[in-house]
């Protein structure tokens, strides 16, 4: 056969180009890409091997071995993996399959195309060869047997593919340095390399050297993975690498977990906790641990050791206690994979509580990420609610925007007589500040927890107590606070029975509003606003109305409110006052409906028609006026 020319697909060339014109100072990473991508085509033998016997038989320990031709400035790198067919050699080197990769492209669309530190963030897989190659030469007999093939390319828009005599199974690469990057055929610098980025790999990674006259190899990294080892042989830069590598990102994690369980279903596991969020966190469904049963990677996401509100949790399993043959879908039914994932959540759980009791900063950094995904803990692990609700921050009345405070510094601080734990629902910090509904316990100094993710509603129905303290919503049901906090001479006031004259004017605004509302009364828990819409006390609040309303499920009908009014309010009482003089004045229902529809506003919630309230607002400024 001879050789064909291809045309690499647009965006590899464009990578390509990147590569070869790369300034990234960082070049050596892309050893780094070509072992681990060494280590995979292995850990895929490994598994198919398992079902498959017909695969090709390899006369070598299954590892990776590199060797230097010096005099020619060649690196090569070669695995005895599962190797890659003609039709895989295309597909896999000619177009952009890689999760990594692709996601690389897509930043660097957004970003400076120039951005050379995305390289080394991203990894960018093989393709980062062409850093430092003038030419990369691949073969690679597949282990399902045919010819193997080889790919030659100088990064230049085009490949060439080929029959190769290579008789083994697995791949080679061989890198031909540029010019100025001869140092990579230095055996130093190779050995350093691969103790710095690749220790942690699972297989033998060897340096091929010839001692006079007699080949020697190697062993560069250790022989056990980070998780197998004892502790006390890591550093933590170790740990930091692995986590490059199962997870994709380049930013330190915010800590990590080795977990050595040696009770009924002994296992190993190394579990990360990042630093920042994934760009998926919300809507990815790909979570999981990398799950290895007696060195063989069985599953790289293996969803039945997390639960989803761990997702953000990255990491390495391994056990014995499963059978090799276990396929992926059988997992699900695996009866020892639960136990893990029981240790997994308690030892997760654990660590972020110990980073929250001594790195306050840390943690609450943690928290603004993660927080709301953690908040889902309540409503799928009851089991896990004690240390959970030791976990959850909230912003609140006290707090100010920026500041935070957990359950247990809000009972710490508690005003005297509380019994119960306050909190409002909204969709921002700036639209709960200011709600009427905080005025009475604002006034006497009680705090009130802010609840503003729209998690939080299902949070609230999963954790309605808190200890002996009930979860109580300010706008929802009576609100007493009789004996609560400190009580002015105001609130006494307040607290009185209404007075005759407002009769008349709170059966208009039960004619009038009748459609809207459920019922009106006088309010508690006012001070400066004239009137505010509460829920009933099992009712829904205006936040999980809009919510709901917001996923196409329009409750609004069958979820009337109830108007409360403040009766010390001078608006209230001119009001009362015109209604006992002249019952038939017109002028009164148009105040009734503003004064509705100000409610609904003051709550986040929209006016019915912004076109009749425009006008009523109008007409009662112009005789406001006095015109
Ligand atoms: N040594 C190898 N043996 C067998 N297949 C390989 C080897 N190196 C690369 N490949 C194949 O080429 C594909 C592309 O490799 P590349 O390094 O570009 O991305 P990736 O490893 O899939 O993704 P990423 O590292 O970004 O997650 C791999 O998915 C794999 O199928």
């Amino acid at each position: 056969m001879t050789a064909e020319v291809h045309s690499f697909q647009a965006e590899v060339q464009q990578l390509m180009n990147l590569m070869v014109h790369s300034l990234y100072s960082n070049k050596e990473i892309f050893l780094r890409e070509l072992i681990s991508n060494s280590s995979d085509a292995v850990d895929k033998l490994r598994f198919e091997e398992i079902t498959n016997h017909n695969l090709l038989k390899s006369d070598k320990e299954n590892s990776i071995t590199l060797s230097i031709d010096k005099e020619n400035s060649i690196l090569n790198i070669e695995d005895n993996g599962i190797g890659m067919s003609k039709e895989e050699l295309m597909n896999n080197l000619g177009t952009i399959a890689s999760s990594g990769t692709k996601k690389f492209l897509e930043k660097l669309s957004e970003q400076d195309k120039k951005d050379s530190n995305l390289i080394g963030q991203f990894g960018v897989g093989f393709y980062s060869a062409f850093m430092v190659a003038k030419q990369i030469i691949v073969e690679s007999r597949s282990a399902h047997g045919g010819s193997a093939y080889k790919w030659t390319s100088s990064g230049d828009g085009s490949y060439t593919i080929e029959e190769s005599s290579k008789e083994t199974r697995g791949t080679r690469i061989e890198i031909h340095l540029k010019d100025e990057e001869k140092e990579f055929a230095d055996d130093w610098k190779i050995r350093s390399i691969v103790r710095k980025y690749s220790d942690y790999v699972t297989y033998p990674v060897y340096l091929l050297e010839t001692k006079e006259d007699k080949q020697e190899e190697t062993r560069l990294n250790k022989s056990t993975p980070v998780w197998a080892r004892n502790k006390r042989e890591n550093k933590p830069e170790d740990y930091k690498e692995l986590y490059k590598q199962i997870s994709m990102d380049w930013r330190e994690p915010l800590l990590w977990e080795h977990i050595s369980v040696e009770g009924l279903v002994p296992f190993n596991a190394v579990i990360y906790v990042p630093s920042e969020a994934p760009f998926d966190l919300y809507t990815r469904d790909n979570h999981g641990l990398h799950l290895y049963v007696k060195r063989v990677s069985i599953t790289e996401k293996c969803k039945e050791l997390l639960p989803e509100y761990l997702r953000f949790v990255a990491g390495v399993v391994e056990t014995d206690e499963i059978p090799l043959n276990v396929s992926r879908e059988i997992l699900q039914q695996n009866n020892k994979l639960p136990q893990i994932k029981k240790q997994i959540i308690k030892k997760t759980l654990s660590s972020l509580q110990h980073l929250a009791n001594n790195e306050q900063e840390k943690y609450l950094n943690f928290y603004k990420v993660f927080g709301a995904v953690l908040k889902e803990g309540f409503h799928f692990d009851h089991e896990q609610h004690e240390t959970l609700s030791e976990l959850v921050r909230f912003k609140s009345s006290k707090t100010g925007k920026e500041g935070w405070v957990s359950f247990k510094e809000y009972i710490e601080r508690k005003a005297e007589a509380q019994r119960e734990i306050y909190y409002l629902t909204g969709p921002s910090y700036e639209a709960l500040e200011r709600s009427p509904h905080l005025e009475a316990l604002t006034s006497r100094g009680i705090e009130v927890l802010f609840l503003t993710d729209a998690i939080d509603e299902w949070f609230l129905m999963s954790y309605a107590k808190h200890g002996e303290y009930n979860l109580k919503s300010i706008n929802k049901g009576d609100l007493d606070l009789t004996g609560i906090g400190k009580e002015s001479e105001e609130d006494k006031k307040n607290e009185e029975a209404p007075a005759e004259e407002l009769v008349g004017l709170l059966d208009l605004f039960r004619t009038k509003l009748s459609d809207d509302i459920k019922e009106v009364k006088i309010s508690k828990r006012l001070r400066e606003s004239a009137c505010c819409l509460v829920a009933d006390e099992n009712g829904m609040s205006a936040h999980m109305e809009r919510i709901m309303k917001a996923s196409g499920q329009d409750m609004g009908a069958n979820n009337k409110r109830i108007l409360e009014i403040n009766p010390s309010h001078n608006l209230i009482k001119n009001l009362a006052e015109r209604k006992n003089k002249n019952s038939e004045d017109t002028l009164l229902t148009e105040w009734v409906e503003v004064l509705y529809e100000t409610a609904l506003l003051s709550e986040g919630s929209p006016v019915k028609n912004p076109g009749s309230f425009a006008k009523r607002l109008t007409k009662i400024m112009e005789v406001a006026s006095g015109k």
